[in-house]
């Protein structure tokens, strides 16, 4: 099979299944691949973090995943139904069942609109009542802790970023979705309120049995949330596993780089080596072999003449790297 390997794929029990997806924007000075040969899985109730620095594609997979941008190749399956070629019509059916969450609450919520009728937007396109719709807000406002009364008649532009967070969310959840794709949903937000916006999505998940792919730059955040981590450079996977292991024994030399990067706050959890530095090359003409390895400090020859795999080098754990990290010496292996 081409490409970025399939080792890491978990098949048929999958809510979400992406494979070989390739993404190109045509542009004056050539052509953007952004996603390129990217595979992967998200069974359900699980949350998959998708990491990377910006423009490395996340944003692009995610609106890929729900037709809002079009797959140059590659296949999507939702729920046991194949997608990458569905009408428009049954794909706005399916993104009811697929909520998306923006980094930019205030500017995704119609500025003319009052809360209560923003958050049950969605119902009024499947014909609800309007008592129906006007019961259904006020439980949805409740659950993203906006019950009090004087939210329901605000526009968006008098919320605060995280009372704008919290309609969003409560919008999504009024139509009962499957998959939640969050991108990027705390990033625009004060620290102070990033965490609260997390444990919410946290304990939504929970209560409604929700599927979540959650997109962000930063690996801090996406640790507190995720079951599994997914991170990209470039366009391509770089690594895939448990959060944990991922956060605990990197094994793509880019992982352990974005880790160096994350502020400590734990000083026993310091990782030492090399931070990352240098620009990140022009997505137009990708160095060749291994995307990293022009800011790769562990680069050889080979990495320049062969393109990695994506395989497997601890249980459970995926690399697209020839000399991946080793647990015990975080040395190449
Ligand atoms: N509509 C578009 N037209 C042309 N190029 C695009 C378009 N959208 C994204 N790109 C390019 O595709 C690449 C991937 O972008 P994408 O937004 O998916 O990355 P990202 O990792 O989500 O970054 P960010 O966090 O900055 O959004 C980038 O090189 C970007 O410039």
């Amino acid at each position: 099979m081409a490409g970025s390997g399939t080792a890491h794929l978990r098949g048929d029990r999958a809510l979400l299944s992406v494979r070989e997806l390739v993404v190109e924007y045509p542009g004056k000075a050539g052509t953007v691949r952004a996603v390129s040969d990217v595979s992967f899985d998200v069974l359900p109730g699980e949350t998959l973090g998708i990491v990377g620095e910006s423009g490395c594609g996340k944003s692009t997979t995610g609106r890929a995943v729900l037709r809002l941008d079009r797959p140059t190749s590659g296949r999507i399956r939702f729920d046991g139904e194949w997608i990458e070629r569905a009408g428009e019509r049954r794909m706005r059916e399916l993104r009811r069942r697929m909520q998306m969450i923006f980094q930019d609450p205030v500017a995704s919520l119609n500025p003319r609109r009052e809360v209560k009728d923003i958050v049950v937007e969605g119902l009024t396109v499947v014909g609800a009542s309007a008592a129906d719709r006007s019961a259904k807000a006020a439980d949805v406002l409740a659950k993203v802790s906006l019950s009090d009364e004087r939210f329901a008649g605000m526009l968006p532009r008098q919320l605060s970023g995280g009372q704008a967070q919290r309609v969003a969310i409560a919008r999504a959840l009024a139509v009962g979705p499957q998959l939640l794709l969050c991108d990027e949903p705390v990033s625009a937000l004060d620290v102070s309120v990033q965490a609260q916006i997390l444990n919410l999505i946290s304990a939504l998940k929970a209560e409604y049995d929700l599927t979540v792919v959650f997109i962000a730059h930063d690996l801090g955040v996406v640790r507190t949330i995720s079951d599994k981590v997914m991170v990209m450079y470039l366009g391509k996977l770089c690594e895939f596993g448990e959060a944990e292991e991922v956060y605990d024994a990197p094994a793509h030399p880019y992982t352990r780089a974005l880790l160096d990067s994350v502020p400590l706050t734990d000083p026993d959890e310091r990782f030492t080596g090399p931070a990352l530095d240098g620009d990140m090359p022009s997505p137009l003409s990708p160095p060749s072999g291994c995307r990293f390895r022009t800011r790769c400090p562990l680069a050889r020859d080979r990495c320049a003449a062969e393109e990695p795999q994506v395989r497997e080098v601890r249980e459970g754990q995926y690399v697209a790297c020839h000399y991946p990290l080793t647990e015990a010496n975080e040395q190449p292996a």
